[in-house]
């Protein structure tokens, strides 16, 4: 028998919070009592402060006045004297060493909360706090350094929605927030998702586009590269079959947008295309159209009978509720056909995701690592594929997953890329991606930019507020008590501030839920889940939630922590103004932490028509900003990397908001 086939019955892998202190005093005692310096005391909730007050926390100054805690407000909290600090016995807000160390007293609640970035933030709470027993880990220092027993995956890392939520997950193995595997390695994740809706109104439920979609037609376009086809202008053009058609219509689609007109013929005349547009605008029906569309005209090659699955086409995205959602497109867009879409991502058991593909798969929706473990073990051959997908382009050749690109296209059996087509989507891409970006591509593909390419949508409002660290929580409070119970994404930096913050607003009594890389699979599903249906219209997400993911009335983002990349930020405010519908990003600026970005984001504040304040102005200026900085530049800010881009289409570009700034920077210059 193959190791997967015996991964067969889910198990309950968290904890109810009333279960959860037996299970932490069996497990994570034995860590404790393997560090001589920890320092969590069962008994007080889930309050936990491991790493002593100089390398953990820090002194705290500013205005931080403890969290409704045990923490006393010069932060004698966690090892010195032994308290765990404790969210009043509701929730947990447990917190290990930071492993790095403070930088020195006086930053208080900003070293913790912010210094902390995804890679660091795992340092100090490497053990065995996830109820199940910790793995160990690299430990931090000053915090728990040893894991219990074998079983658990260490680390803190639970996600928190409230009053009722089973809270302790275990940890995940990667340091990296956004970048997802496989789990080759590491317990066996028994998680099965559920299964995707059968009922046809599930299947096509969508929400109305909004009153902006017309204007879609207004932005400009540019298709750069030899012989591009004509766009089309209506579906019909499309040529698509009628089962097709019909779903198209289902789906509320009656014109295609920009993206879909250029891209839809593009991909149908055979070319390798870039496109980059605005987030929600319609790309994902963009590459998903022509594709099944060949598929209907050319016939499927693969046998649902034979052992070794051999799919016609391959959709990989760099997170795993982005590749789910694409996968439920694609199987809307399939719907009555015989081209059966499959999923496969981490965090759920590998013998269900091979099964499921060995149920038949033509469309093999992916994250790289569960997609090559899939592909080493042999379940499924790569000869016949005529498409690779790449969403999100430029996240999946950035540091985090080139390496697994090149895996994959280099793969035993993968044509190459002469004799597939290979896609690209997405809203960024920054130059050196681009040029990365044509390994993989012909020597002739086109590159299509609609709008500035990393341009912000014009359809969200975009605001920046000046803040400092420690104001930030009390800001956001005021800010989400005038949105009510509209649906807003609460975006912070690190893991650990996703719980903080979540935990502080349903403590502040609203309905929140959290999303970030050290949840479980499961969880995460959950808490989108909440999130979508209005249960609790506030996330708090890290970056694994920034891109592409496309949640109706999300009214308002915001970015509680600004992130360190502009095109970061592009994305996160992207999860607003879809659609032709409006939104709104509220930007926490903390000038101690944020001024690298000044530059590039009075950029896209101009480009996108918004308003600069001239607080920002002068910091940019002042800035040695790490993007290119040109406001008064074109507005294709970068186009082809090739160069040469033909304007397709030759409306007036509309004047960026007025700005007083004048550093001189290359018009392409983004990064
Ligand atoms: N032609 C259309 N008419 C009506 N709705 C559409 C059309 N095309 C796409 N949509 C809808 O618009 C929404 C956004 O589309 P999609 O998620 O593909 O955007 P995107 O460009 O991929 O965004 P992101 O950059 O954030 O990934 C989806 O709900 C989709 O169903």
């Amino acid at each position: 028998m193959e190791d997967w086939e015996d991964e067969q019955s889910p198990v309950v892998t968290s904890l109810t919070l009333g279960k959860a202190e037996n299970a932490w005093n069996s497990n994570g005692q034995q860590n404790g009592k393997d560090n001589e310096e920890s320092s969590w005391k069962p008994g007080a909730g889930f309050g936990t402060q491991g790493g002593n007050r100089d390398r953990g926390f820090g002194k705290v100054d500013g205005d931080f006045k403890g969290f409704r805690t045990g923490i006393d407000e010069n932060a004698n909290e966690g090892v010195d004297n032994g308290h765990s600090w404790n969210t009043g016995g509701e929730g947990f807000s447990g917190r290990g060493g930071r492993g790095r160390g403070g930088r020195g007293g006086g930053r208080g609640f900003r070293n913790s909360f912010k210094s902390d970035d995804e890679n660091a933030s795992d340092e100090g709470f490497k053990s065995g706090f996830s109820g199940r027993g910790g793995r160990g880990g690299r430990g931090g220092r000053g915090a728990f350094q040893q894991g219990g027993d074998e079983e658990g995956k260490g680390r803190f890392g639970g996600g928190y929605r409230g009053q009722n939520e089973e809270i302790f997950s275990k940890g995940s193995p990667k340091d990296n927030e956004e970048k997802e595997d496989g789990e080759t390695a590491g317990p066996k994740v028994n998680y099965i998702p559920p299964p995707p809706p059968e009922e046809e109104n599930s299947i096509f439920s969508h929400y109305a586009t909004g009153i902006n979609f017309d204007r879609y037609d207004d932005i400009l376009v540019d298709v750069s590269g030899s012989n591009p086809p004509k766009a089309i202008m209506t579906f019909e053009e499309a040529q698509l079959c009628e089962t097709l058609n019909k779903n198209v219509a289902k789906s509320g689609y009656v014109k295609p947008t920009p993206v879909q007109k250029y891209g839809i013929p593009i991909i149908s005349a055979g070319r390798d295309l870039m496109a980059c547009a605005q987030t929600g605008s319609g790309k994902t029906a963009a590459f998903l159209l022509p594709i099944l569309q060949h598929l209907m005209n050319e016939g499927l090659a693969s046998s649902k009978f034979s052992e070794l699955q051999e799919p016609e086409v391959i959709i990989v995205a760099p997170t795993r509720e982005l590749i789910n959602q694409i996968y439920l497109e694609a199987r809307k867009f399939a719907y009555g056909t015989c081209v059966r879409p499959v999923v496969v991502y981490g965090g759920t058991n590998v013998g269900f995701t091979i099964r499921e593909v060995l149920k038949g798969c033509n469309v093999l929706c992916g994250t790289p690592g569960r997609l090559l473990d899939i592909i080493n073990r042999g379940k499924v051959g790569l000869s016949k594929i005529r498409f690779l997908v790449l969403d999100e382009a430029d996240r999946m050749l950035d540091m985090g997953f080139e390496a697994d690109m090149r895996k994959l296209v280099n793969s035993p059996g993968m044509p190459s890329k002469e004799e597939r087509q290979t896609l690209m989507f997405s809203a960024t891409y920054p130059e050196d991606i681009q040029k990365l970006a044509a390994d993989f591509l012909k020597v002739d593909y086109l590159f299509l930019a609609v709008g500035v390419v990393g341009g912000a949508c014009n359809d969200i409002e975009q605001h920046i507020i000046q803040v400092t660290q420690y104001s930030k929580r009390e800001k956001l409070l005021d800010l989400l008590k005038t949105t009510g119970t509209q649906r807003t994404m609460v975006f912070v930096e690190t893991k650990r501030s996703a719980d903080f913050i979540a935990t502080f607003l349903c403590q502040e009594k609203m309905p929140t839920t959290s999303i970030h890389g050290d949840r479980e699979q499961r969880e995460r599903e959950t808490a989108l889940r909440d999130f979508r249906t209005g249960q609790c219209p506030v996330l708090v997400a890290t970056s694994v939630a920034a891109r592409g993911l496309d949640i109706e009335h999300v009214q308002h983002v915001v970015n509680f922590d600004l992130p360190k990349e502009i095109d970061e930020y592009v994305h996160r405010i992207g999860r607003t103004g879809r659609c032709g519908n409006t939104g709104r990003a509220v930007s926490f600026f903390d000038p101690e932490a944020d001024t690298p970005l000044a530059r590039s984001l009075v950029k896209v504040l101009s480009e996108a028509q918004q308003e600069v304040p001239s607080w920002l102005e002068e910091i940019a200026l002042g800035a040695h900003g790490t993007t290119g900085f040109n406001p008064r530049g074109k507005v294709f800010a970068s186009t082809d990397s090739r160069r040469g881009g033909s304007f397709t289409k030759n409306l007036a570009p509309q004047p960026a908001a007025q700005s007083t700034v004048t550093a001189a920077a290359d018009d392409d210059d983004w990064e």
